[in-house]
């Protein structure tokens, strides 16, 4: 067991940042997109091109399910991103292909589905998993997800119709991988999930049942542009790009794996496709801070297999600089996201700017290039506060824009009125006996169930005030003490502007009350603050732990204490665990999980010399 002792590096703080960011994308909750977290990932192979956790596949967790070993292990892909990176990769497999004799290499070209990968022997149906074991989810066929081609069919890829999910689901999800983790993690579905496997959007597409194009190297590179427009025409669904692989068996054998991708196979990814269009109509949608931003409607046009119908347009100042106007012939780009973004104008068009908040019909105030509904009770922000807290919280579903909406329309237009919210309630408002329920219960869930306190600070949606900062904050406050902070305060953090801090300030005074009246509710909140800053050179801090068994001393102490040590406590053992700490008659179960997870396993003594060792 090696002991976490050493100095936080850049390096390991981007690890651990890495980690985070990957377990929320796999659990359907990204915290950022894929460009910012492929930056991420360069840095960490500038900084340590040996690090471990670049050679292995970045894992999923699905708490709650069977893990099942693969035959083959499901890997990740090699990524070229220029024609000069895919020319390498053809020149590696020729190299190959001529030292063991093979004249002819073949490769196959396939659109790169972008969605959560599976495998269906035709009796389990699991995950990818870490690559060497995945998770069951047999439970998705059972509702309504459609194996496309039949059950058995091998490995492949668990996606919703594009169209689909443009038409319906565009504008309650970021983007349609999540809805489709969404779907097979939890036990139950949300209403959107539901309508979509209703109305058979949801498909798991094996690989084999894929458009192809088989062909030489030289056809390969000279029409690689050609075969990606023509595959993408071809399939509904999101993509990612193009999958190169080489077709002869002997070829792939001889070339292998490394940890992470087979050899033999590359994504090619073009770096964002853009395309020409005009803008129709420019709406105006209300943000979280009441902030006015505009949408531009455009003449629908396909780009990367998507047909685009909205792009966004950052601002007010923008849409008079470049003149974005109804008319405007602009080029778009798509660069994962679903929401494309104006890359160019090509000719602009005169726009005006509304003078009153579209939602709640206040005159708007012009901040720099942003117009402003100073409005705190205006209906589409508290829609998106509500939400943004339920999100960021993250330990309870149910609350999507549509539900949130209804309530506010209720009249629960606060987090201190929806907190009042019980079945009865939900009812009256017109939402069914079981979804009522299962909303009166998520409102229980959320107030009762572990939460971080940076992520409870965060999700109070103060503007400037993410995760990240949330954290640094409550490195030099308390949670409670934080009203009373000021500006100069914060701008004495590193890491603080003027300008953030300035906001910061006023945004935690704005939500003072909020904050004060939701403490009282009882939330069962982890500090993370302040207190555990101290004593990040505890072995214990940031660490994953669990106790179980009969303790000699009181079980809820022991936690107590390792909670101020900076500990995690967990109460089962997952893939996070770093600890397992046992008391009398742990069950064999809780000791096996640890072993299959590789967490270090202490008795009581010799963590109490763990943790006593410490302040010597
Ligand atoms: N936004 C975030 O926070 C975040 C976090 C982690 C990872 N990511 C993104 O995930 C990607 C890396 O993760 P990854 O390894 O899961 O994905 P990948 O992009 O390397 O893709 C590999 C997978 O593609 C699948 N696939 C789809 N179509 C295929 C086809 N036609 N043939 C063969 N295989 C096909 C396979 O299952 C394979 O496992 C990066 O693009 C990264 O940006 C984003
Ligand atoms: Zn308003």
């Amino acid at each position: 067991m090696s002991l976490p002792l050493e100095l936080p590096s850049e390096e390991r703080r981007l690890v651990e940042r890495l980690i985070e960011y990957n377990d929320a994308y796999r659990r359907g909750v990204p915290q950022v997109n894929d460009a910012q977290y492929d930056l991420l990932v360069a840095r960490l192979r500038e900084l340590d091109p040996e690090h471990p956790f670049l050679h292995r596949v970045e894992p999923e967790t699905f708490s709650g399910k069977r893990e099942i070993r693969h035959p083959v292990p499901m890997l990740s892909t090699d990524k070229a991103y220029t024609p000069e990176e895919l020319e390498r990769f053809v020149a590696r497999v020729e190299k190959e292909a001529g030292e063991i004799g093979v004249s002819e290499v073949r490769y196959r070209v396939t659109p790169k589905l972008d969605g959560l990968a599976g495998r269906d022997d035709g009796t389990v149906f699991v995950t990818r998993g870490n690559g060497e074991s995945g998770y069951e989810v047999s439970s998705a066929f059972a509702k309504g997800m459609i194996p496309l081609g039949g059950r058995g069919r091998g490995v492949g890829e668990m996606v919703i119709l594009q169209s689909y999910f443009q038409e319906h689901l565009a504008d309650a999800f970021e983007h349609p991988r999540n809805l489709v983790v969404g779907i097979v993690s939890s036990d139950t579905v949300n209403e959107f999930a539901r309508k979509a496997l209703d109305d058979e959007a949801v498909h798991f597409v094996p690989y084999s049942e894929l458009p192809s194009w088989e062909g030489s190297g030289a056809e390969l590179l000279a029409r690689m542009d050609a075969l990606t427009d023509e595959l993408s025409g071809q399939v509904d669904y999101p993509l990612d790009g193009m999958v190169v692989e080489v077709v002869n068996p002997d070829v792939r054998s001889s070339m292998g794996a490394t940890s992470h991708h087979y050899r033999w196979q590359i994504a090619v990814k073009r770096k964002g496709e853009t395309a020409l269009t005009v803008v129709r109509e420019v709406v105006w949608q209300v943000g979280r801070t009441g902030k006015v931003t505009p949408v531009l409607m455009v003449e629908p046009v396909n780009v990367s297999g998507a047909t685009i119908r909205r792009v966004t347009a950052h601002n007010a100042g923008l849409m008079e600089k470049k003149g974005l106007g109804p008319g405007a012939q602009i080029e778009i780009i798509r660069s994962g996201e679903v929401i494309p973004k104006v890359e160019a104008v090509l000719v602009p068009a005169p726009t005006t700017l509304p003078e009153n908040c579209p939602s709640c019909g206040t005159a708007l105030v012009r901040e720099n290039d942003f117009l402003i509904c100073g409005n705190e009770h205006c209906p589409d922000q508290v829609v998106q506060t509500i939400e943004h807290w339920f999100k960021t919280l993250g330990n309870a579903d149910w609350f999507g824009r549509k539900t949130v909406e209804k309530l506010v329309r209720s009249g629960y237009d606060s987090l201190e009125k929806v907190y009042e919210l019980g079945e009865d309630e939900f009812r009256a408002m017109g939402f069914g006996p079981v979804q009522s329920s299962n909303l009166a219960e998520a409102v229980y869930l959320s107030r009762t169930r572990e939460v971080e306190e940076w992520r409870f600070l965060a999700a109070l949606g103060i503007e400037d005030l993410g995760k990240g900062d949330s954290r640094k904050l409550l490195g030099q406050f308390r949670l409670e003490d934080l009203p009373e902070v000021g500006r100069e305060q914060i701008e004495a953090i590193h890491g603080f502007g003027a300008i953030t801090a300035r906001s910061i300030a006023g945004g935690l005074q704005r939500v003072a009350p909020t904050l004060r009246h939701l403490l009282g509710l009882g939330f069962r909140i982890m500090a993370t603050g302040a207190a555990r800053e101290q004593v990040t050179d505890s072995p214990l801090a940031g660490r994953h732990v669990v106790f179980t068994g009969k303790m000699r001393g009181s079980r809820e102490d022991m936690q107590e204490e390792a909670r101020a040590q900076g500990a995690l406590v967990q109460s089962a053992v997952n893939s996070k665990t770093d600890f397992l700490i046992c008391g009398e008659n742990v069950g064999a179960s809780k000791l096996a999980k640890a072993r299959q997870f590789g967490t270090a396993i202490l008795q009581e003594d010799e963590y109490l010399r763990l943790i006593g060792a410490q302040g010597q």
